[in-house]
């Protein structure tokens, strides 16, 4: 047994699936491990960004530990804004990192990939990550492993392991688990007596849940606590997607200004919000119509839960909520049943005229409707906003961390894991900086569906600065270089070549297929619109500083 499968071994213990990378001659021999050792399929992709994000989607979508292996300096500096994005995100991201050996520290030159020092590489990656091991003792990794992988899982947070590559194949002991964090009862059961007592006591309680009841797996848990609590369910901006398929009244997703006033009403209007998972971030609160009243509101987050103005801590919330499941009645009140969200806009008008966002979203949910729902991984731009118009379907997105250039690669990332066949929306400025990725769809035989709004245009920041001349971008004819990248491209301009395009890609497996969305400047989502007359909105109300 050597270091290099006891790391392997490991990363299987504990929910990894498959691992994603580019080598580099730091790391190229732990590659070789990899591919010798067969305990997790390796996949390479073409730039690391891409490398990190496709590690975050499957983790993301399969709810398990996502891999991302890389070489020292320029690979892994490469990824540091997706790492980051995961961190933002609460993604649970191994980030395996090679590194100059023993001996070749000691040299005395300053090594190839070197920034500032050898050690600068862990200092950046301290800032983006929950905990990190430099794996230089074969006699303490199996631990240190346990230890990092533990915290992975249990912050829901990236972790860092710089491997030596003089380590690669030294002699190691098997791997080993560490055991989860303990709760204390007593706190528990006091935490869960208030929060029963509170949503007892309100006139409308509501329940909005965030992408740590993703992260830990409990979607299924918090649909059966809001079915035996009685409470309406809402997801934030972030949290879109979340408990698709699962037996909850839900309400929608709340956007607050920007969203369905039903649901704005519902959420701000709460006297007892239970928060489960939910990030307090400005992308899923900063256009609030009017300030939620926090005295009432309870948040489980990042290990405890927070009550008005006091806080249980290491309280997690899987023991939260199997606590409140085993404890939970119908609550009195009479829920707050606002009218239920519009439902997904469907009947796309076939016909000549241009293509909308808005019509991609009929399109999409016409066709899902058709021929059942596919996962969705959306980049950063209008795509995402359109996206919240469609099927409630397990969607990707970086919404609270917001990079460009996830969409593509995120789409690889989730089918790459053994998810279904993706549908990926991006927009043609974010598919300019990943899209490329697919390139790589034909060695692996991934097939997702991938429609480009192409605007020519950095529209959603022109939504913002109409002025900005600086917005508009060339046409740069996407589906004409999908066949040289191994797929099959269309490009459309009209909604009844949309809808022939679609149902085309449908029916063609096996090599991923673009379609080329031609989309007149300037026309944007109701949904963006709405964002950005919402915050311009609430810009100008805030008072002058
Ligand atoms: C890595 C990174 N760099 C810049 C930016 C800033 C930005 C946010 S939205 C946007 C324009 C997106 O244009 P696209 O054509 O993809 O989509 P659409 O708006 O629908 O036309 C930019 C440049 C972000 N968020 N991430
Ligand atoms: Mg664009």
């Amino acid at each position: 047994m050597n270091l290099s499968r006891t790391l392997l071994d490991a990363l299987h213990q504990h929910g990894a699936r498959e691992i994603f990378g580019i080598p580099g001659d730091f790391v190229l021999a732990f590659f070789q491990q990899v591919v010798d050792a067969g305990v997790l399929p390796l996949y390479t992709l073409s730039h690391e960004p891409a490398v990190g994000f496709a590690a975050d989607a499957s983790a993301r979508y399969h709810t398990r530990l996502g891999v991302a292996a890389v070489t020292y300096g320029a690979g892994a500096l490469n990824m540091v804004n997706a790492v980051a994005s995961s961190y933002a995100e609460k993604v649970p991201l191994v980030v395996i990192s090679g590194a100059p050996g023993a001996g070749e520290r000691q040299s005395g030159f300053l090594l190839h990939h070197q920034a500032r020092t050898l050690d600068s590489q862990l200092a950046i990656f301290r800032e983006i990550t929950c905990d990190q091991v430099v794996l230089d003792d074969a006699a303490r990794a199996p631990a240190d492993i346990a230890r990092v992988l533990r915290s992975c899982l249990t912050h829901s947070r990236p972790v860092y392991i710089e491997l030596p590559r003089d380590m690669v194949d030294a002699p190691c002991g098997p791997a080993t688990t560490c055991a989860a964090a303990h709760t204390d009862p007593d706190a528990l059961e006091a935490c869960v007596g208030e929060v029963l007592a509170r949503l007892r006591a309100a006139r409308a309680p509501v329940l909005l849940v965030g992408v740590e009841i993703r992260r830990f797996g409990i979607e299924a848990k918090v649909a059966q606590l809001a079915r035996l609590l009685n409470m309406p369910v809402a997801t934030t901006f972030m949290g879109s997607g979340l408990m698709a398929g699962c037996d909850a009244s839900l309400l929608g997703t709340y956007l607050g200004v920007a969203g369905p006033a039903a649901i704005t009403r519902a959420v701000e209007g709460s006297d007892a919000l239970l928060m489960l998972g939910v990030i307090i971030s400005d992308t899923n609160f900063g256009v609030s119509e009017t300030a939620i009243d926090m005295r009432g509101a309870i948040l489980a987050l990042d290990g405890e839960v927070a009550i008005a103005h006091h806080v249980y801590p290491r309280i997690g919330i899987e023991a939260l909520v199997d606590a409140l499941i085993v404890r939970a009645g119908p609550l009195p009140a009479e829920p707050v049943a606002p009218e239920p969200a519009p439902p997904c806009v469907r009947g796309l008008e076939a016909d000549g005229a241009p293509i909308g966002p808005d019509d991609i979203a009929r399109a999409v949910n016409d066709a899902m409707f058709e021929h059942g729902r596919m996962p969705i991984a959306a980049d950063i731009g209008d795509c995402l906003f359109t996206a919240l118009g469609m099927e409630n379907t397990a969607l990707l997105a970086p919404g609270y961390y917001a990079t460009m250039g996830y969409g593509v690669p995120a789409g690889i990332g989730l089918q790459a894991g053994g998810g279904e066949r993706p549908l990926i929306l991006v927009g043609d400025g974010a598919f300019q900086m990943t899209g490329w990725e697919l390139g790589n769809c034909q060695r692996y035989g991934w097939d997702p569906i991938v429609i480009v709004f192409n605007n020519c245009s950095w529209e959603m920041l022109r939504a913002f600065a109409p002025q900005a001349a600086f917005t508009d971008l060339s046409d740069w004819h996407f589906a004409d270089m999908a066949a040289s990248l191994g797929g099959q491209g269309y490009r459309v301009q009209t909604r009844r070549e949309l809808q022939q395009a679609l149902t085309q890609a449908l029916a063609t497996r096996g090599k991923f297929q673009l379609i080329e969305a031609m989309i007149p400047r300037g026309v944007q989502s109701t949904t963006l619109t709405r964002f950005v007359q919402g915050v311009r909105r609430l810009q100008h109300a805030a008072p002058a500083k």
